[in-house]
């Protein structure tokens, strides 16, 4: 399975550079998380790895492909899906049509592969549908899979938003704040799907979350933006003790020790 490399990037908006020179690795099979305060760059560095926005200068490849200039289907194309952290779902259709919507993107017939080759496209649209009950299966939406995804409680609709992602049988999986707004019992199911889809399905994780509790448990590698930089990278129990995290999440410089 592929790796994603990050080299260099800097994204600047106008006079604003919400990424500085920003490099790190995602190892394929590991769930790795981003953090930092608000507005430290964190969707922005999603928004790059998915092709949504485009690195001023630096590069980010995944595997063989170079993403930096890649429009989001094409990324999609190369094995990488994102869950997003404003809900992407068509509210007025069912969980299992959304799904299906989704996974029609990778429909490998065109139109006219459909009029000419009727048996292909419909042997397709059938593996489709088992796919996408498959998916339904593992996220355990089968109660809910033919309501409207409008009238799921949150927490359901976000597992319905991972699932829309998983559809798409990526090899890398983002996820941008999937937590956000759940409550305790909500937040500990979303944290054993997780875990279950890097565990059974072998899909590397990178997750952006602002439960560090959450984080320092289920990540491998936990890397830190603050104001666009990349200040801290390494294991959870590295991370959470080092100086430069501290202070960029309490404000408070972490004391030195006499005589350092
Ligand atoms: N499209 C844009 N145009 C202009 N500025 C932007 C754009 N997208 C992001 N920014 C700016 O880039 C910086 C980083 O924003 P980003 O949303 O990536 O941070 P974040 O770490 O994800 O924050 P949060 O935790 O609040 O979601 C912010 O100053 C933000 O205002």
């Amino acid at each position: 399975m592929p790796q994603l490399h990050v080299e260099n990037v800097t994204l600047t908006f106008g006079g604003l550079n919400a990424l500085t020179d920003v490099s790190l690795t995602i190892p394929a099979g590991e769930i790795v998380s981003i953090i930092g305060p608000n507005g430290a760059g964190k969707t922005s560095l999603l928004n790059c790895i998915s092709g949504f926005y485009h690195p001023t200068r630096g590069r980010i490849t995944y595997g063989e492909h170079d993403l930096s200039r890649a429009a989001p289907n094409v990324v999609t194309g190369y094995g990488i899906a994102r869950a997003f952290q404003n809900l992407e779902l068509f509210r007025g259709l069912s969980v299992v049509e959304n799904l299906l919507l989704a996974r029609h993107t990778h429909l490998r017939y065109s139109l006219l592969d459909s009029l000419l080759f009727h048996g292909r496209a419909s042997r397709q649209e059938a593996e489709n549908r088992a796919y996408v009950e498959r998916v339904i299966d593992f996220m355990e939406l089968e109660q809910h899979r033919t309501h409207p995804v409008g009238t799921l409680a949150y927490g359901i609709q976000k597992r319905v938003e991972v699932a829309r992602a998983l559809t798409l049988a990526p090899s890398l999986l983002l996820l941008d704040e999937p937590m956000a707004g759940m409550n305790v019992e909500e937040k500990e199911d979303m944290v054993r799907f997780i875990l279950d889809i890097r565990r059974e399905q072998g899909i590397t994780v990178v997750l952006i979350e602002h439960d560090l509790g959450v984080v320092m448990d289920i990540s491998d590698h936990v890397h830190v933006l603050d104001f666009g930089q990349k200040i801290a990278g390494g294991r959870p129990e590295e991370v959470s003790a080092d100086p430069r995290v501290i202070e960029a999440y309490t404000g408070v410089s972490a004391p030195v020790a006499v005589g350092a």
